[in-house]
């Protein structure tokens, strides 16, 4: 541990570079600018792309202090360094944000074995999960167990824009012992226009953010088919049922009091409103389901990634290797609908295809 005047100092990377990835570097780099526990650089990984205009992503971001292709308009701060070299810019960091779509991570981790300063701490601020052989493995699991290390995640209702022009907004800490480290992470995050606060439910608070995206997708289905809101918060209420007994399901230590924090409704509620899964969700059922998810995506996004498509098919998996599909109609329907087996409006319609929807309106021991 780095020491100054007698106290610890930390030094913070930040791996990725999107949309988030961008805005979290400027809030976190907003801190370390001011608090005397971090050094004040922040290096930020960029996966390297060349501009249309020939020019690299990461030369562009350091000579104009902005990131162009991800978060056009906002400086991030002179102490945020772009590093297209994962090594260089996880140098002496002992303090790790991960930020990737989720189906980088564990790529990115496998080339980090071994080359991070001892004792180093992490955080993942991934919406995601992978399938393995063994089952579901959480993100921050993944990084944990890659990497031998500690990670915490963090999870809100954070729509990156509006927290680039610093729009009020939450989030949750996700720890599981250390509350020390959770704290350390939240002086790290919070500023008075980003309130964080922390949560002894890993699982839970990480489930929540993992989860919602799949329900972001149904939103934008209903948004597509031009029915109201009504039927989006029916769609908003079965979702967050299901994502709690889901959960609940995976890791009985998950707790109710989580899907009431930034994490869980709120996240829900924001991203079934604006997020990018809705949108690209809208356009998918507007096309009456002929246009592929990927093209759509390609097409809308420029570059970003969504995340409740693919989330959509790996808890799919769970469900249909573990029998319990109809016990989640809103999880299973997404995905039949994602790869073309339903149609779109197969969204409202679960009676039909799902003969257990009175387990939904009911009571059952996981609800
Ligand atoms: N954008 C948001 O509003 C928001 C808010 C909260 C959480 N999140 C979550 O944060 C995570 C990161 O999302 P984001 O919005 O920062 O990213 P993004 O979707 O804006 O951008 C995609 C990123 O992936 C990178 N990339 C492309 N190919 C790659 C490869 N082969 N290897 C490594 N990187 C590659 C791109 O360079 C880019 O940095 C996701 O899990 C997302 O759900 C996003
Ligand atoms: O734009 P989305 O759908 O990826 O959602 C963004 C964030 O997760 C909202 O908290």
């Amino acid at each position: 541990m780095e020491m100054e005047n007698g106290h610890a100092k930390y030094r913070v990377a930040v791996i990725g570079s999107g949309n988030w990835g961008s805005v979290a570097s400027r809030l976190i780099a907003s801190n370390t600018a001011k608090l005397p526990s971090f050094y004040d650089e922040v290096r930020m990984w960029v996966f390297e792309e060349i501009l249309p205009t020939g020019r690299k992503l990461s030369e562009s971001i350091n000579e104009q202090n902005e990131n162009c292709k991800y978060l056009p308009g906002i400086k991030l701060g002179t102490n945020v360094i772009a590093d297209p070299d994962l090594e260089s810019a996880v140098k002496d960091a002992n303090m790790l944000v991960f930020v990737t779509p989720h189906q980088f991570v564990e790529g990115i981790c496998k080339k980090l074995v071994g080359k991070l300063t001892p004792g180093a701490e992490a955080i993942s601020l991934i919406k995601g999960m992978e399938v393995k052989m063994e089952g579901p493995c959480m993100i921050s699991k993944l990084i944990a167990d890659t990497l031998g290390i500690n990670c915490c995640v963090l999870m809100g209702a954070n729509i990156a824009n509006e927290i680039a022009v610093e729009e009020f907004s939450e989030a949750t800490i996700g720890y599981r012992k250390d509350k020390e480290v959770a704290n350390r992470w939240a002086k790290l995050f919070t500023t008075p226009y980003f309130l964080v606060s922390v949560a002894e439910d890993i699982e839970g608070v990480e489930l929540c953010g993992t989860l919602k995206n799949i329900v972001a997708i149904a939103a934008g289905l209903v948004d597509g088919l031009d029915m109201g809101n009504n039927t989006k918060a029916a769609i908003m209420r079965i979702g967050l049922r299901e994502m709690r007994a889901f959960s609940k399901l995976l890791f009985p230590s998950v707790r109710d009091n989580t899907f009431f924090e930034s994490c869980g409704v709120a996240d829900l509620i924001t991203t079934c409103l604006g997020g990018r899964n809705r949108r690209v969700a809208e356009a998918f059922a507007r096309n009456g389901g002929k246009r592929s998810f990927d093209e759509l995506e390609a097409e809308m996004l420029r570059g970003q990634k969504l995340q409740g498509v693919s989330t959509a098919r790996e808890v799919y998996e769970v469900l249909t290797y573990r029998g319990w599909q109809e016990l989640f109609p809103l999880l299973s329907t997404v995905h039949e609908i994602c790869i073309g087996q339903l149609p779109p409006t197969s969204i409202v319609e679960y009676s039909e295809h799902t003969p257990n929807l009175s387990i939904i309106g009911g009571h059952t021991p996981f609800y």
